[in-house]
């Protein structure tokens, strides 16, 4: 496995929190921060958004030229043809987005989906040249090793018989919209499991495991090198919380090597 120093990978999911204006306002307000700040001009960060479907075209006229990527919280599991309410992925790919997020913990409390559903919407994702950011964790808070045990299960259900680079976000799903993300040792355990898994598995080159689940300023700090960034929720929606994650960045916090 090939090693090399990966830009640290941080990632926002706008989720339904905000207005369309407030979306665009908060877009604009996140690209001036990356068009300046030195984590992002120097390649040491990589900033993602995951708006709600409407804005996707008008943040995509926002961020252009500043380096920062989107793409879609969902995307559906067939490709065109009569699923009232879907995107399929070659729509997303044909409005410029570089990612997919499939699975999140409320996609499959609140919505049903499964591990069937979750497994084919990472395909649909993947034939469409869209990264997945694939979201597993356990379900209930359990001991790191054997949350690692049950997570790298999971990546292995859902990623079965599919290649190409994907976003493997770790996401305990006791710890998203909790006041507090999982402990530096709980997250650095699984991340790291999910990375050596990632690594033995050349047709997922160009992977990356990043933690999500209440991150904000001050946690990636915390966590070392084996977690190669963050996927943020609410603790994101203050840009000048973003700008600090990006200066901890600045001043150290970078991943050991990318999964390749
Ligand atoms: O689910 C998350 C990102 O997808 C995390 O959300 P919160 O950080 O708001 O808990």
């Amino acid at each position: 496995m090939p090693s090399r120093q990966a830009p640290v990978l941080l990632g926002v999911s706008l989720k339904m929190y905000f207005g369309h204006h407030q979306t665009l306002n908060w877009t604009r307000k996140v690209a001036a921060v990356a068009d300046r700040h030195p984590a992002v001009t120097s390649g040491a960060a990589k900033l993602f958004v995951l708006p709600p479907f409407p804005a996707i075209v008008p943040v995509a006229g926002l961020l252009s030229g500043s380096g920062v990527d989107f793409g879609a919280q969902d995307v559906a599991t067939e490709d065109s043809g009569p699923y009232t309410g879907e995107v399929g992925g070659p729509y997303l790919k044909e409005i410029g987005c570089r990612y997919a997020e499939v699975g999140h913990a409320e996609r499959r409390r609140l919505y049903g989906e499964g591990d069937t559903v979750v497994a084919a919407k990472t395909a649909a994702a993947l034939r469409n040249g869209l990264t997945p950011v694939l979201c597993v964790g356990e379900l209930d808070p359990v001991a790191p090793d054997e949350a690692a045990r049950r997570t790298v299960a999971e990546a292995e259900r859902l990623l079965r018989g599919r290649e190409g680079a994907v976003v493997l976000a770790y996401e305990p799903q006791w710890a998203i919209g909790a006041p507090e993300p999982a402990s530096a040792e709980h997250i650095t355990t699984v991340c790291r499991a999910l990375r050596d898994w990632l690594g033995a598995r050349p047709h997922h080159a160009g992977s990356t495991v990043i933690y999500g689940g209440s991150a904000g300023p001050g946690l990636l700090s915390r966590l070392g090198p084996a977690v190669g960034g963050l996927f943020l929720g609410r603790f994101a929606h203050d840009p000048d919380a973003v700008a600090s994650i990006l200066d901890e960045i600045r001043l150290g916090a970078a991943p050991e090597t990318a999964v390749a």
